[in-house]
Parts: structure tokens; sequence; C-alpha cells
């Protein structure tokens, strides 16, 4: 059974198309990454999902139909503008928001104060909201999302304020959900983030989905046909090259069509006069990939 099942989805507002016939689904176990640029239809895709929004047509299904009261609490969402009491504790409030989600109080507090000490938050308990960093509310507002360990998990910008060490906090949280066979919907704009994590990617573009698949394979979609090689000696005159960029001490040689990366490699290695410390074939980067389909390609 799919987690999140949406079938050609449409949403406007007062002459606004936000979202145009919009598919994907989420399955158990997945870490599945949302992104695109401003305005492309994430978060009005994400708010109906949560049942905020209405679709004006197209059907979704969560956890294998229709959503209602009972299945809002086995989702977690953080959304991107965040939210706590700022005048209650710490723990007082990370308990409160969990008894909404139907956890009852003393279980609350029990994983509440479990969490708090897994991120190294537990001297902060009875401090107020307001007196935490940044970085340390968000921290307690992702608590807040998972603490009810719901099926699914929707996270709008979840490392926005963190530093790295943070960052790989709550990293390996999400990563132990995955672990557990629930999922994980992520809308991001940090693409390496994306990369590091995701199983599967979709990309809206002005309402419409443009990429959706496996990293790998929307990888191999844009992948240039070229080798990334780093060493001393010269690469020019390689046979089947179509020509060499330098950058970085890095030389991209591109192939000429029908030029196997093999046939490069056993060329360099022939060159008495040439070393190679690194031999690459040439992936473009999420980053590169995103930029080049916000200009309109497509992928081969
Ligand atoms: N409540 C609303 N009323 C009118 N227009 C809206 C409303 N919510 C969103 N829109 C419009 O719908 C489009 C999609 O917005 P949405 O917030 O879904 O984008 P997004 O992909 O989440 O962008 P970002 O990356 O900036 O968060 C935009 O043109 C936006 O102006």
């Amino acid at each position: 059974m799919a987690m999140l099942n949406i079938v050609d989805v449409k949403k406007s507002f007062a002459g606004t198309e936000a979202v145009r016939g919009v598919s994907f689904n989420v399955e158990p176990g997945e870490l599945f990454g949302v992104l695109g640029p401003n305005g492309a239809g994430k978060t009005t895709t994400i708010r109906m999902i949560l049942d905020i929004l209405r679709p004006d047509s197209g059907s979704i299904e969560v956890l294998g139909g229709a959503m209602d009261e009972a299945k809002k609490n086995r989702i977690g969402y953080l959304p991107e503008e965040r939210g706590l009491y700022r005048n209650l504790k710490v723990l007082d409030c990370m308990v409160y928001l969990a008894t909404l989600k139907g956890l009852e109080r003393n279980e609350a507090r029990k994983r509440a104060s479990a969490y708090l000490e897994r991120v190294e938050l537990g001297h902060v308990a009875q401090k107020k909201v307001s007196e935490l960093s940044k970085g340390m509310q968000q921290k307690v507002q992702f608590g807040t999302t998972i603490l009810h360990e719901p099926d699914i998990v929707i996270i709008d910008e979840p490392f926005e304020a963190l530093d790295p060490v943070n960052t790989r906090m709550v990293k390996d949280l999400l990563f132990d959900i995955r672990r557990e066979g629930r999922a994980v919907l992520m809308c991001t704009h940090q693409m390496h983030l994306i990369e590091e994590m995701c199983d599967r990617i979709v990309m809206f573009n002005r309402g419409e989905i443009v990429l959706n698949g496996t990293l790998r394979d929307v990888r191999r979609r844009f992948a240039p046909n070229a080798v990334w090689v780093e060493g001393h000696g010269s690469f020019d005159n390689l046979p089947g090259i179509e020509s060499v960029q330098a950058e970085n001490g890095q030389v991209q040689l591109n192939l000429q069509a029908g030029t196997s990366p093999q046939s490069v490699f056993q060329a360099l290695a022939s060159r008495s006069d040439t070393t190679v410390d690194r031999f690459e074939v040439a992936i473009p980067s999420l980053d590169d990939i995103f930029v080049r389909v916000v200009n309109g390609e497509r992928g081969q």
C-alpha cells in the first residue's frame, strides 16, 4: 500500500493555476524529495495532502484511502513557517502538542524527555521556548513533528536554521524513520541534502511535475557524455574526444558520440608521460539539473 497516492491533482487560486495536474506516489520506507523553484506549487500540494486545502480535481489517497480525522494523527507535519508556544516551557510545549496528536500525557512526557536528550537539549527542557536560539527551536519543533511516531512525516525546509552538527542529528532521525518502514516527504531548496538523503524525487515547475524518478535515473537523463580526470601530464589529443575543459585542477573530457569512457581510460593508461589520480564518468549535480530544468531542458 502506498503511503501517499496523488493522481492528476489541480488547484487554482483566483485565476492562478498553482497546481496543474500533479501525480506521484510515496512508498513505505522511502525518503522522498520534493524540489522546485519558488511558487512552483509544492506547498499548495502539501496543503492538499494534509486536507488544509481542497483540490479542484484529481484524487489524493493517504495510507490507502481518503483522509480522515484518525489519519491526521498518523501524519507529522513540519511547516515552513515555524510556530511553537513561545511562553511555554520547552517540555510542556512538546507534551501539549503531542497530546493534540493523540498521545497520552505521561507517554508524551517520556518521549519528549528522551527526544530532548537525544538531540542534546535536555538542559533546556524547563526553559521557555522564547529563550532558545532559532536552531534549538527548530529541533524542538522537529521533535513535535515526530513524537507521536507518525507513519508519514512531511517536512518543509527541516534544516534551514541548523548547523552541520545539528543537521546530521536530524538526518539520523529521518534515516531511523525510513529504516522503520515509515515515509518521509521532504521539501527543500538544499540540493546537496536531497542528493545525500533521498531515494526518489519529484521536481515541480510552474505547477507541474517535470522530473520524477530515482536520483540515479534523473542524473543519467542529464549526464553529459564526458569524463572527469585529475592528474599530471597531457590530456590533449586523445582519440574520440570532442573538447577539453580544465577547471579547478580537474579536466573534463567531452566524448564524441560512440566513444566509451573505458576507451578513454585505456588511452590514458597507455600514455607513459601522463599519470591519472582520479578518473570518473561525469555526473551532473542536482543543482545543475535544477537550473537546466527551470530553463526548459527535460533531459534525454
Ligand atoms: N492562498 C493563496 N492564494 C492565492 N494564491 C496562492 C495561495 N497559495 C499559493 N498561491 C499561489 O500559488 C502558486 C504556488 O505557490 P506555492 O506556495 O505552492 O509554491 P511553492 O512551490 O511552495 O514555493 P516556495 O518554494 O516559494 O515555498 C504561487 O503562484 C502562489 O502565489
